[in-house]
Order: C-alpha cells, then sequence, then structure tokens
C-alpha cells in the first residue's frame, strides 16, 4: 500500500514510521524544507524526536503533489487549528480512491467541529473514505516500538479495516470501532483533562487528586458524548479511559506538562513556549465547552480549564470552585 502523511511533527513522523514497519511504501509531506531533507538523508528528526533513528526507506518532501501521487491512504498530522487552511490548496491531489485517516486530536475554533468532519469538508470526501485514529499514543514511545494499541475508526468497516491493515505491526495493534464521535471526542477532551490534571501537579497535589480528575473528567467527556451520539462502549475502552491514563500520567504529554507550568506560575505564554510542539487541549478548550453548552452537557473540569487559560481565573481557585459544586449522586 502506498501511503502519505501530512505533518512532520512528532506524531505524523512517528506514524510514518508505523506504516513502513507495517509494510507501507510511505513518504511524509512537511512544509519545512530542512526538516524533510533531515527525515530524508539522515534519517531523524532531531526536532521532534531527538535521538531517534528513523526507517531508512522514510522520505519527506515539501512538494504535495509529489507526495500524493497515486497514494491510497493519506494520514493527517497537523495541529487542529491549522488543519482545514492546509489541507483545502491539497483537495485536487487526493487521488480518487485514497481514504483519509485523522490522526489530530482537537475540535476546530469557530465553528465547533470535529476534525474528521474538517478533513471531510476540506478534501471533499465521504465519509465512508474517512477515518480516525486514536488511542494511548504518546509518539516517542511508540518511535522506539514500544507496544500500544490504538482504535482506528470509521462509518464504513471496509476503511476502518484498510487502516487497520496498513498500520498494524509487532509494535502497534489497532482495533476497529464504527463509532467515530465518540473516538474523536474522547481524543480532543482528553487533553483539556490532562491540563486539569498538569496543573493539580504543578499546584504540589497528588495520586488521590490527579485519580479524581480523571475520573470525573472521564464522566465529562462520556456526558458530552452521549448527547452527541456516541457509544457509551467507547469510553471505558482505549480511545477513552486508556488515551485519559497515558496523557495525565505522562511527562511525555504536552498538554500535561503544560498544565504543570500552569500549576508551578508560569502564564499561559511561558508554558506554550516552555512546553513547545502542539498542546490541543489549550485551543480546544473553548470549542468542547462550547459544544456542551449547545447541547446542554455540564463539564466542570473543562469550564475551569477555560476559565484558567483564557479567563484569568487563579490557578489557586481551581480546586476550591470544583469541590465547591453542589453535592451529588455519582452517577447523577
Ligand atoms: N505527539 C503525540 O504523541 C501525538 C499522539 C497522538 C496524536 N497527536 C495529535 O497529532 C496532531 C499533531 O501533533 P504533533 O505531535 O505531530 O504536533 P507537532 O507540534 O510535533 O507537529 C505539528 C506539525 O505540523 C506542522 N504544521 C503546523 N502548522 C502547519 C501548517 N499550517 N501547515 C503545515 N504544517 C503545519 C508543524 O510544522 C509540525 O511539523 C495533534 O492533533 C496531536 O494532538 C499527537
Ligand atoms: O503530547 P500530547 O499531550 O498531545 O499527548 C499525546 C497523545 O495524544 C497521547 O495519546
Amino acid at each position: 500500500m502506498r501511503a502519505a502523511v501530512l505533518g512532520t511533527g512528532a506524531w505524523g513522523t512517528t506514524f510514518a514510521t508505523v506504516l513502513a514497519d507495517a509494510g507501507c511504501d510511505v513518504a511524509l509531506w512537511g512544509r519545512d524544507a530542512a526538516v524533510c531533507a533531515q527525515i530524508t538523508t539522515e534519517h531523524r528528526n532531531e526536532a521532534r524526536l531527538p535521538g531517534i533513528a528513523l526507517p531508512a526507506q522514510l522520505t519527506a518532501s515539501t512538494d504535495a503533489a509529489r507526495v500524493l501521487a497515486g497514494v491510497d491512504l493519506v494520514a493527517i498530522a497537523i495541529p487542529s487549528q491549522s488543519a482545514r487552511a492546509t489541507l483545502e490548496p491539497l483537495r485536487a491531489l487526493i487521488p480518487a480512491h485514497a481514504v483519509a485517516v485523522s490522526l489530530m486530536k482537537g475540535v476546530e475554533l469557530s465553528t465547533d467541529r470535529r476534525m474528521s468532519q474538517v478533513v471531510a469538508e476540506a478534501l471533499g470526501l465521504k465519509p465512508d473514505r474517512i477515518a480516525v485514529l486514536s488511542g494511548p499514543n504518546l509518539a516517542r514511545e511508540i518511535a522506539e516500538r514500544q507496544p500500544t494499541a490504538t482504535v482506528v475508526a470509521s462509518t464504513s468497516a471496509r476503511t476502518a479495516r484498510l487502516v487497520a491493515t496498513a498500520c498494524s505491526s509487532a509494535a502497534f495493534r489497532p482495533y476497529t470501532n464504527s463509532d467515530v464521535v465518540g473516538v474523536e471526542l474522547c481524543g480532543a477532551v482528553k487533553n483539556i483533562i490532562a491540563v486539569a490534571v498538569g496543573i493539580a501537579q504543578g499546584r504540589g497535589l497528588g495520586f488521590n487528586t490527579m485519580a479524581t480528575v480523571i475520573t470525573r473528567g472521564l464522566v465529562e467527556i462520556t456526558r458530552l458524548g452521549l448527547a452527541l451520539g456516541a457509544d457509551a462502549e467507547t469510553f471505558p475502552g482505549l480511545a477513552g479511559m486508556g488515551d485519559l491514563m497515558a496523557t495525565c500520567a505522562s511527562p511525555l504529554s504536552r498538554n500535561h506538562s503544560l498544565g504543570v507550568r500552569i500549576g508551578q506560575g508560569m502564564t499561559l505564554d511561558e508554558a506554550i513556549a516552555a512546553t513547545g510542539g502542539t498542546a490541543e487541549g489549550v485551543k480546544t478548550s473553548r470549542p468542547v465547552l462550547e459544544l456542551a453548552q449547545r447541547v446542554g452537557v455540564e463539564m466542570p473540569i473543562t469550564a475551569a480549564v477555560v476559565g484558567v487559560l483564557h479567563e484569568g481565573l487563579p490557578v489557586e481557585e481551581l480546586a476550591p470552585l470544583l469541590l465547591a459544586r453542589p453535592r451529588k449522586a455519582e452517577g447523577a
């Protein structure tokens, strides 16, 4: 199978490695010529995956027409807020038979669209040619061939199977799923919960607090997902609880690290600069809260993160604010 990966960041480069390990003929497209040259000639991407040796057959180019010619699969790993503007000019280059897989974990500002919806609109693809891939997938661990699993969801079982086959290797195990809405929401909202956990840890709080925020975070994600038509089984699975555990616990997570820095007293701009890479939870928090308000779902942790990141709520007020909420039954 021939594949293209759009985006030479940490996850795009890593997923290209996964595809190469699975036997695909794969090329990356990026906007930075120096990064593309380093991947092609030195088999490294030092900016995003320092010290990792990439497969020798992996190539990268700024020439989208060359990278996309004749491909069967197009994987997209661009920051969510740049996806639409990046993809629209590439629309005519996508082969008529190709399927697209979104690797992105965010919701678009101003439209509140999930990434598969952005991909459909920007590339003019029907939903049955689109899949989303999400799970406990910290790029660096996967680039080191540490074993992990993921979820590939599509409204088309054939498309889900095709993508799963394309990326299945000795260290990377994809499970298929038909719940695109649930899998995408899990991936986007867990980043916001990871920021909240990071803030708590940055304030010096311990594992009880972390477990509380993760567990109640999963309740928020589940409530929103169910209101938007997702399947209940998705949330305790790899894309839900699995990814929450990885992202909220790992110092490799940009969202978690950014939260820690905010908790320690950095401003948002300072934390973004110090963290590096894309922490999707920062920009995705507002559209997720808007989505929730539109469907009448309460998301107190998300609202508190929006308060701290975007509305000047002091970090020391976050925990008291959440704990002062009216008491209720756990399942209510
Ligand atoms: N890093 C991970 O472990 C990981 C794992 C799973 C999913 N994701 C998701 O994958 C997506 C990409 O994350 P990443 O880790 O690769 O981010 P990154 O910050 O490492 O890289 C982003 C890449 O996109 C490029 N880019 C940014 N704006 C662009 C534009 N306008 N046009 C073209 N290229 C542009 C950057 O140059 C960079 O190569 C995010 O949605 C993230 O949530 C990341
Ligand atoms: O570095 P983060 O916070 O974007 O998290 C990476 C992945 O999404 C974990 O599955």
